[in-house]
């Protein structure tokens, strides 16, 4: 895993300024008092978040704290009430999602989509056909089997892949688009301990080798031990607490949140 200078900065929004004035810092994503309103409710509320170039940060938190509509505001899923969104340098609060993607910024989101009926690379070869072809697009097919852990399942239908496999082929997807930031809404939800191992190995590669930034929402304290360096909890739409792994989880108020204590 890679170190940063910026991400324990607890000063985000002066962050998000820098990046406004085109001063180059080593952060990749900065959200500046970011929320977001469905109707009358507010599901996101005064967001400073940032990552830097290469982190690879967990986003936990009690169900309904905003985490999801969180990485939706970064891809542009979800257009923003308040607030502003910079990427690299740049004010991305109102660049359409596609435009966001081919700046680097790609997202896995929970519920697994991979086509069943197609094999794996066949799979495989869908995020990227409308940007490679010939060598460069077989080139990249294989690194995105590669970096799903699937070599040797190229011609194997995605319907007798496990559930575990299928996330990992997805993972790979996800990363054939070579982002330089990669989202993933709970990638081990429903997987058994063996099947989590494997998908930690797989992020923890691709952000060594790759230099893939990642923001991963998961649950499971021991899947993001075994990954962050350092998490940042949601609760009630706002930045609850930011710190290491082992701060987080002998942080007794993020122990008194998850236990349902506080609303
Ligand atoms: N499209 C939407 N329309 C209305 N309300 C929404 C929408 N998306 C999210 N919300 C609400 O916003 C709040 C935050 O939801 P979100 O999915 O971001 O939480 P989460 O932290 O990802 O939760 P979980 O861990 O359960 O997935 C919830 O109360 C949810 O019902």
């Amino acid at each position: 895993m890679s170190t940063n200078d910026t991400a324990g900065n607890p000063n985000v929004r002066q962050t998000a300024a820098e990046l406004a004035t085109g001063d180059r810092t080593d952060t990749l994503l900065a959200t500046d008092d970011l929320r977001k309103d469905f109707g009358g409710f507010t599901a996101t509320d005064e967001i400073d978040f940032s990552v830097a170039e290469g982190e690879l940060r967990c986003l936990i938190g009690p169900n309904g704290a905003g985490k999801s509509t969180l990485l939706n505001l970064v891809t542009g899923s979800y257009s923003p009430t308040a607030g502003s969104v910079y990427y690299n340098g740049h004010d991305i609060t109102e660049l359409a999602p596609h435009k966001r993607v081919q700046r680097g910024i790609s997202m896995k989101f929970q519920v697994p989509s991979v086509y069943s009926d197609l094999t794996v690379r066949e799979n495989a070869r869908l995020p990227i056909q409308r940007f490679a072809d010939g060598d460069e697009r077989r080139r990249r097919v294989d690194e995105a089997i590669d970096s799903a852990g699937l070599a040797g399942y190229e011609d194997v239908d995605a319907s007798q892949l496990s559930h575990g496999q299928q996330q990992q082929l997805e993972i790979g997807m996800a990363a054939a688009l070579e982002p330089e930031l990669l989202l993933l809404d709970e990638p081990v939800a429903g997987l058994d301990v063996a099947e989590r191992e494997t998908i930690a190995e797989r992020i923890v590669r691709l952000n060594e080798e790759r230099d893939i930034a990642f923001v991963v929402i998961e649950h499971d304290t021991d899947f993001v031990a075994s990954i962050a360096e350092k998490v940042t909890v949601l609760h009630n739409g706002e930045i609850f607490r930011e710190g290491t792994v082992e701060e987080i989880e002998s942080d007794p108020e993020v122990q008194r949140i998850y236990l349902g204590g506080e609303k």
